[in-house]
Order: structure tokens, then C-alpha cells, then sequence
């Protein structure tokens, strides 16, 4: 491949995070190095306190690193940006305003649209996650699935390079979570994005992901990257092929293997 094309996607150099807090330092992630092409999902799996929410962070510009560096298409990432969506497993959405004008909160602080453009946009948004009827709805009356749709949707309407999401279907019920995972592949295959997912759900990952990297114990490291070969467009029927719990089998052993070391050292 070309090399510069090689280098395209999101560079993650020698990335390393201490704490530094009043009872001591805290090793979160050790040197890790980890490149996701662009338009790729990448899903990041491990054990509680490996890292994962930490790398995210630093990834958005929300924490920053003890060293190393992060680049997105030659430029490097080290604030929060427009280029950068991010969803979390909280819900994040302004109470106060309307399912579409949280959709449409960051196009208007930008100012570069017109209302009119921004609402064409808002409307195209609205479809594709499925909210048509809600627009007018404030967060309160919705579901926590219907909350994390506009969450998404007001990510991607900003068009980001780049979409960051840190267990964003946690709080949902089973059946819930795995109706947004569908909605979430529909909507990526549709307005395609380079993702960096975290999740403690292996069978989640590796439903969605292009690649599951499995990361150590704390302080986190790459483990391991799992290569997920599985045909697109996927839908859950998938999941009783035996690739699917192939691959499934083997980030639960990653993962285990992590977890018990934590506990022979007594964490
Ligand atoms: N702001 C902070 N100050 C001090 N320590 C922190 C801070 N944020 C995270 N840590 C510590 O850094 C380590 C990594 O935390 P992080 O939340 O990144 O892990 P995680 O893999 O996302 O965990 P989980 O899966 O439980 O969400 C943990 O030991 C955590 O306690």
C-alpha cells in the first residue's frame, strides 16, 4: 500500500497515562500503539480499569496524555474538535431543548449553515436513527434507547471524522442494546465513520467491529487484535455462526486470562 495512505486513519504513538493523584500515582496505560483506518470500527475490549475510557478520552482531547502522540491524517489531536464526535454511556443531552435541537446543538454553534441547512440536516439525522415523530419530544419523555439514538445522531451531524463511543448501549436492556447495535451498523454503513468503540460486552464487539483489540490489565497495552472476518452487512443471525463464536471464544479467553492475573496480584 501506499505509504501515505498507509499512515491515513487514526495513529496512536506510543500513547502512555499516569494519574498523578493526592495517594499516589496511577499507571493507567502503559506504551500502547494502536492505527485505525479511516472508515474502519474498531472495538476495544478488557478488564475494569484497563485503560479503555482513558484512551478514549485522550483520543477526543478530553484527558491528556502522559506522552506520546495522537494523529488523525497527518495532524495531530490534542483538544476537543469538531473532527471528533464522542457518545457516552451516559445520557448527554441537553434537557432543555428539543430531540432536533440537540441533534442540531453543534451545527448552529459553528455557525457556518444556514437555518435552513442545518434543518435539512437535522431531518436527514431524524430518519436514519429512526426518530421521525419525536423531533419535537424533549429527552425527558423518551426511552434510553430512543436518548442514545439522538446521542448519535447529534455526533454524526456534525459529520466528524472520527466517532468515539464509550459504552454507549450500557444502560440499555439485552433486547434494547441489541436492536442499537443494528441501528448502529445501518447508520455507519450508511455515513461511513472511523470508530473506536469501548465496550465490556465481547459479543458486541465482535458483532460490530472490523477488528477487536483486547487490551491488558492495567496498566492497558494491546493485548491482542482480533481480526473480525465476517461478511457486511450483518444482522444477528450471525452471531450462531461458528466463526462468530470463534472469534468470541478467543476474546473471552484473552480476557480472562487478564482477569485472573488481576486477581493473583490481589486487585
Ligand atoms: N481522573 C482520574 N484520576 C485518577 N485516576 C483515574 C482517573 N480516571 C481514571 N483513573 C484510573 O485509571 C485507570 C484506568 O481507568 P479507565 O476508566 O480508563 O479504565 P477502563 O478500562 O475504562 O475501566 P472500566 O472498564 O471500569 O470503565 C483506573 O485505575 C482508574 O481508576
Amino acid at each position: 500500500m501506499d505509504k501515505d495512505l498507509e499512515n491515513h486513519g487514526l495513529n496512536i504513538i506510543d500513547i502512555e497515562k499516569v494519574y498523578h493523584t493526592k495517594n499516589g500515582d496511577v499507571h493507567a496505560l502503559s506504551k500502547t500503539n494502536l492505527h485505525v483506518h479511516r472508515k474502519e470500527f474498531v472495538a476495544l475490549l478488557g478488564t475494569s480499569g484497563c485503560g479503555k475510557s482513558t484512551l478514549l478520552r485522550m483520543i477526543g482531547g478530553l484527558t491528556e496524555q502522559t506522552s506520546g502522540t495522537i494523529i488523525y491524517d497527518n495532524r495531530e489531536l490534542t483538544k476537543p474538535s469538531a473532527e471528533v464526535g464522542m457518545v457516552f454511556q451516559k445520557y448527554t443531552l441537553f434537557p432543555w431543548l428539543s430531540v432536533e435541537k440537540n441533534i442540531g446543538f453543534g451545527l448552529k454553534q459553528k455557525k457556518e449553515k444556514t437555518n435552513a441547512e442545518i434543518h435539512e440536516i437535522v431531518n436527514q439525522y431524524v430518519d436514519l436513527v429512526g426518530l421521525r415523530g419525536f423531533e419535537k419530544l424533549y429527552p425527558k419523555s423518551l426511552s434510553g434507547g430512543m436518548q442514545q439514538r439522538v446521542a448519535i445522531a447529534r455526533a454524526l451531524a456534525n459529520d466528524p471524522s472520527i466517532l468515539l463511543l464509550d459504552e454507549p448501549f450500557g444502560a440499555l436492556d439485552t433486547t434494547t442494546r441489541e436492536i442499537m447495535q443494528e441501528l448502529l451498523l445501518d447508520v455507519w454503513q450508511k455515513s461511513p465513520k472511523t470508530i473506536v468503540m469501548v465496550t465490556h460486552d465481547v459479543e458486541e464487539a465482535v458483532f460490530l467491529a472490523d477488528r477487536v483489540v483486547v487490551m491488558s490489565a492495567r496498566p492497558g497495552r494491546v493485548r491482542e487484535i482480533i481480526d473480525i472476518d465476517l461478511d457486511r452487512p450483518r444482522d444477528y443471525r450471525v452471531k450462531s455462526s461458528q466463526k462468530f463464536i470463534e472469534y468470541k471464544m478467543r476474546a473471552f479467553e484473552l480476557i480472562r486470562e487478564e482477569s485472573m492475573k488481576l486477581m493473583k496480584e490481589g486487585i
